[in-house]
């Protein structure tokens, strides 16, 4: 653990009304499964979030997957304060009420074109994409090789994501063709900012690329003077978020015990 990611949990402890505490779903709150719709939780995630729920200011879960889904695949509902910002930060689901735009045009012309360019970039037949209605998901896990045939579908999907308006997200094993100007650091700040008050501490946790953008957020607030705590729930497949994380714990049952152990402080 680094200084200053103990200080950050320090000040958890010391003033838990008022600090934020964020988490990334996929690979952080739940393991890591082939198939995107058979992701569920840890079995401890939300029991150990239902406990801190009433000693912290704010839970919120960050997740590139659509609110509600996060809420079912994590058995979150009922979680009294917990709230979920879905399709990184564009859906916000709070006591069981989702708030989504509409999706962008650029999605349905994806959506309708993103057969012919599998087939032209030789995408394996295992290739599968979930459709999140806000976003699409190009996933290669189930390829024989997904490293290989990720990297061979990174330029062709970066191209109709740009004709399309949408922006490339990489994950592990995944491109998202999604809407740009959100990220989950601004929807981190912005909930942060809706909130009104300054948080005591903020603790941020995650897993994937897509996560850096809140690990920038917690470092801005760092230097505003919010401590900070940086925690990277371990795996082999990406490795970005270690270099910079205040504590890697091991994959969500990492978390899950983090969790707990702070709950039992109190
Ligand atoms: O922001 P997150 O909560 O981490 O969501 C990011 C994406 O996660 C999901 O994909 C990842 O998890 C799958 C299930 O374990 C796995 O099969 C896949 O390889 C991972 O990339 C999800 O399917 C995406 O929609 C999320 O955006």
């Amino acid at each position: 653990m680094t200084a200053a990611g103990t200080g950050g949990l320090d000040a958890i402890r010391k003033n838990p009304a008022e600090a934020v505490l964020g988490f990334d779903f996929d690979g952080t709150l739940a393991p890591i499964v082939d198939d995107p719709a058979s992701a569920r939780a840890h079995p401890g995630a939300a029991p150990a979030l239902a406990r801190l729920a009433p000693l912290m200011g704010a839970l919120v879960i960050v997740t590139g997957r659509p609110a509600a889904v996060a809420v079912e695949y994590g058995g979150f509902e009922g979680i009294d304060g917990l709230v979920v910002l879905g399709q990184y930060g564009l859906e916000r689901w709070e006591s069981g009420v989702v708030t989504a735009p509409a999706p962008l045009p650029g999605v349905a012309e994806a959506r309708a074109k993103l057969p012919e360019v599998l087939a032209a970039a030789g995408a394996p037949p295992e290739t599968f994409v979930e459709d999140k209605g806000q976003a699409l998901a190009v996933h290669t896990r189930r390829c024989a090789e997904p490293e290989v045939a990720l990297e061979r579908l990174r330029s062709i999907l970066a191209a109709l994501a740009e004709r399309t308006g949408l922006t490339l997200e990489p994950g592990r094993f995944v491109l998202e063709l999604r809407p740009p100007g959100m990220d989950k650091g601004m929807a981190l700040r912005t909930f942060i900012t809706d909130r009104g008050e300054r948080p005591s501490a903020v603790l941020f946790a995650g897993d994937d690329l897509g996560d850096l953008a809140a690990f920038d957020a917690v470092e801005s607030l760092r230097a505003e003077g919010v401590p900070g705590v940086l925690v990277c729930s371990g795996s082999t497949e990406v490795t970005a978020l270690a270099e910079r994380a205040d504590l890697v714990v091991d994959g969500p049952s990492g978390v899950v015990d983090l969790l707990k152990t702070l709950a039992d402080s109190f």
